[in-house]
C-alpha cells in the first residue's frame, strides 16, 4: 500500500516482525490532517491484522512528532459544521482499537493531537529533545481528541492543568518524572531503543502480551476489584496455551523458549 502523509515497513530480525509507521508531512511538523489520519488508520489496521506483525512503532521527524491538528484545516469550521463533521477524521479513535502494542517514539514537537496521539499508544519513549503540550488554548479551543482525560490520568490534576491553562511546554525529562513518558534516550538512539523494545515484546507470547495490553487499559476503565477479578481469569486462561507449558518447560530445563504464540 502506498501513502503520501506516512511511511511504512517492516523492521526486525525474528519471526515477528515490527510494522513501523514514520508520519511523514515534515514541512508542517507532521500536523494531523485529514488524508494523514485516514492512512495512519489503514496502516494500523493492516499491520494489526498481519500475524507476522508482533509490534507496532509508530513515530514522526527529529523535530517532531507532530505538532498537533493541522490548524488551516480547522480554522474555516464554526460549531455547526465542527458538530456534523467531527471535524477530523473519523479516524481519531481507530488507534485504539489495536490490539497488538503501539509503541510511540517521540523526537521534538508532541502537541496538541500530537501529545493526543501519543497519549493513545500503549507507551511512549522520548528523545531527549522531544516536547510535550496541549496549547490549545492558545488558539481559542480545547484539545479535542482526550488530552484533558488523559493527561491528568497520565500526569496527575496539578500538571495536567498547569499544563492545559498555561499551554507551557514540558521536556523529556519533566515527561518522564511525570510519568507520561516510560524512558528517555538520546536523540540519535529514538528509533533504535524503540525497535529493540519492539523486538523484545516480539519475541514473547502473543496471547500474553495481547492480554497485557488489554487489561493495563482495563485498569483505566472501572473498579479494582473488577479488573482484578478479569485478571484472575485471563491469568488462569493461559494456562490452556502450548506457550504457557512452552515458557515453563524451558525455564524449568534451562533453555531459551520459542514461543509459539497460542
Ligand atoms: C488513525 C488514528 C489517528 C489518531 C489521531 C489522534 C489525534 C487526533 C487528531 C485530531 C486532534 C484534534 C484535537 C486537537 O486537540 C487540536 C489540536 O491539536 S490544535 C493544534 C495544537 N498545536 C499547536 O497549537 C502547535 C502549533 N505550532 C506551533 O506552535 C509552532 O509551529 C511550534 C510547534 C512551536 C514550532 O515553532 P517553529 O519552530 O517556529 O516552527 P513554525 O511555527 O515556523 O512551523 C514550521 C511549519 O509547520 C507549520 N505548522 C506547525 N504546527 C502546525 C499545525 N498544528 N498545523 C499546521 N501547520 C503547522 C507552520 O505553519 C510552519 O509552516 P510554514 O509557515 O513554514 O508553511
Amino acid at each position: 500500500m502506498s501513502y503520501e502523509c506516512i511511511l511504512t515497513e517492516l523492521r526486525g530480525s525474528g519471526e515477528r516482525k515490527t510494522g513501523l509507521i514514520t508520519l511523514n508531512r515534515p514541512k508542517q511538523l507532521n500536523a494531523l490532517n485529514d488524508q494523514l489520519m485516514d492512512e495512519l488508520g489503514q496502516a494500523l489496521l493492516a499491520f494489526d491484522a498481519d500475524d507476522g506483525v508482533g509490534c507496532i512503532v509508530l513515530t514522526g521527524s527529529e523535530r517532531a512528532f507532530a505538532a498537533g491538528a493541522d490548524i488551516p484545516t480547522m480554522a474555516p469550521h464554526d460549531f455547526m459544521s465542527a458538530f456534523k463533521t467531527g471535524l477530523i477524521s473519523k479516524n481519531w479513535e481507530t488507534i485504539l482499537q489495536v490490539r497488538k502494542p503501539v509503541i510511540a517514539a517521540v523526537g521534538g514537537f508532541a502537541l496538541g493531537g500530537g501529545c493526543e496521539l501519543a497519549m493513545m499508544c500503549d507507551f511512549i519513549i522520548a528523545a531527549d529533545s522531544a516536547k510535550f503540550g496541549q496549547p490549545e488554548i492558545k488558539l481559542g479551543i480545547i484539545p479535542g481528541a482526550g488530552g484533558t482525560q488523559r493527561l491528568p490520568r497520565a500526569v496527575g490534576k496539578s500538571k495536567a492543568m498547569d499544563l492545559l491553562l498555561t499551554a507551557r511546554m514540558m521536556d523529556a525529562a519533566e515527561a518522564e518524572s511525570a510519568g507520561l513518558v516510560a524512558r528517555v534516550v538520546p536523540a540519535d538512539k529514538l528509533l533504535d531503543e524503540a525497535l529493540a523494545a519492539a523486538e523484545t515484546i516480539n519475541g514473547f507470547s502473543a496471547p500474553s502480551v495481547a492480554l497485557i495490553k488489554e487489561l493495563v487499559h482495563q485498569a483505566f476503565q472501572g473498579p479494582l476489584s473488577d479488573g482484578v477479578k478479569i485478571e484472575r481469569r485471563y491469568f488462569h486462561a493461559l494456562f490452556g496455551t502450548a506457550d504457557q507449558r512452552e515458557g515453563m518447560d524451558a525455564f524449568m530445563n534451562k533453555r531459551k523458549p520459542e514461543f509459539k504464540h497460542r
